[in-house]
């Protein structure tokens, strides 16, 4: 497969429409192994134990070490290769981007651990960088309640880059966020009919002239994205010219 991919978690159930659609066919035609596995797998009391109460007081709970650390010496033996990156979702992590989904597909194994409670002892992540590289990321600056929703974004921006798993590799680089794109946001996009409830299509995409068609797009992309996001807006370096090359 181009992408191994492990998850971890206390909610396999969560991690239920990775077998859907896109990510889904990626599993079935073998681009994509992905293994959900319950963390409580690992634990051997009889109550199953995951969490406990936080050293230094303060609400909620977090969860223990010893259940990870079996875990992921279950799924990454010492002497593992190639040696998987481990990712954890949590609000203290690096920003996830386009550019960190790229770097993802890339690798050819993930192991990702979803924490719930108020989040996993950091032994855990401190033990896992001894043997692997650990990768802890935000989806967004948000709140949730635990990393499976941000593994479920975090698959699916990943999955769609490998080779096969979109039917047109082309519509990757044409799209919002794409480096191909100058980072800009998609424009507005149209299909049939041309007048629907009294909206006209914008003359110039049925007019067939591609050189004003490549034109109005890239107005429109700027135009939303200085509307929409000025920070994504490239700023012209003094002395180079549009495209920021010459
Ligand atoms: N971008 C993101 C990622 C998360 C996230 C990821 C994993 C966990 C495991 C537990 N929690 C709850 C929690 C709430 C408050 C402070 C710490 N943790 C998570 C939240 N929220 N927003």
């Amino acid at each position: 497969p181009a992408l191994r991919a492990d998850v971890v978690t206390i909610f396999p159930d969560y991690l239920a429409p990775l077998r859907l659609s896109l990510i889904g066919r990626a599993a079935q035609t073998g681009i994509l192994d992905l293994a959900v596995h319950d963390l409580r797998e690992w634990t051997h009391d009889r109550h199953r134990t995951v969490d406990d109460t936080p050293y230094g007081g303060g609400a909620g709970m977090v969860m223990r070490p010893e259940p990870w650390g079996e875990a992921l010496g279950a799924l990454v033996p010492p002497g593992t290769t190639p040696v998987p990156r481990l990712v954890v979702p949590t609000p203290a992590g690096r920003r996830f981007t386009q550019a960190v989904a790229v770097e993802l597909a890339a690798e050819p194994h993930l192991v990702f651990a979803c924490g719930r409670y108020e989040g996993i002892d950091a032994r855990v992540a401190a033990d896992a960088a001894t043997r692997m590289r650990v990768d802890e990321i935000s989806i967004g600056d948000y709140v949730l309640n635990g990393g499976e929703a941000a593994v479920l974004v975090v698959l699916e921006a990943v999955v769609r880059l490998l080779p096969g798993v979109v039917g047109n590799p082309e519509s990757l680089t044409e799209e919002s966020h794409a480096a191909e794109h100058d980072g800009l946001l998609e424009g507005p996009v149209y299909t049939k009919p041309p007048v629907w409830r009294g909206h006209e299509v914008p003359p110039v995409l049925l007019s067939g002239d591609h050189g004003a068609i490549g034109r109005w797009r890239r107005e429109q992309a700027l135009e939303r994205t200085a509307r929409v996001r000025p920070d994504l807006v490239p700023v012209p370096v003094a002395g180079r010219g549009l495209d920021g090359l010459t």
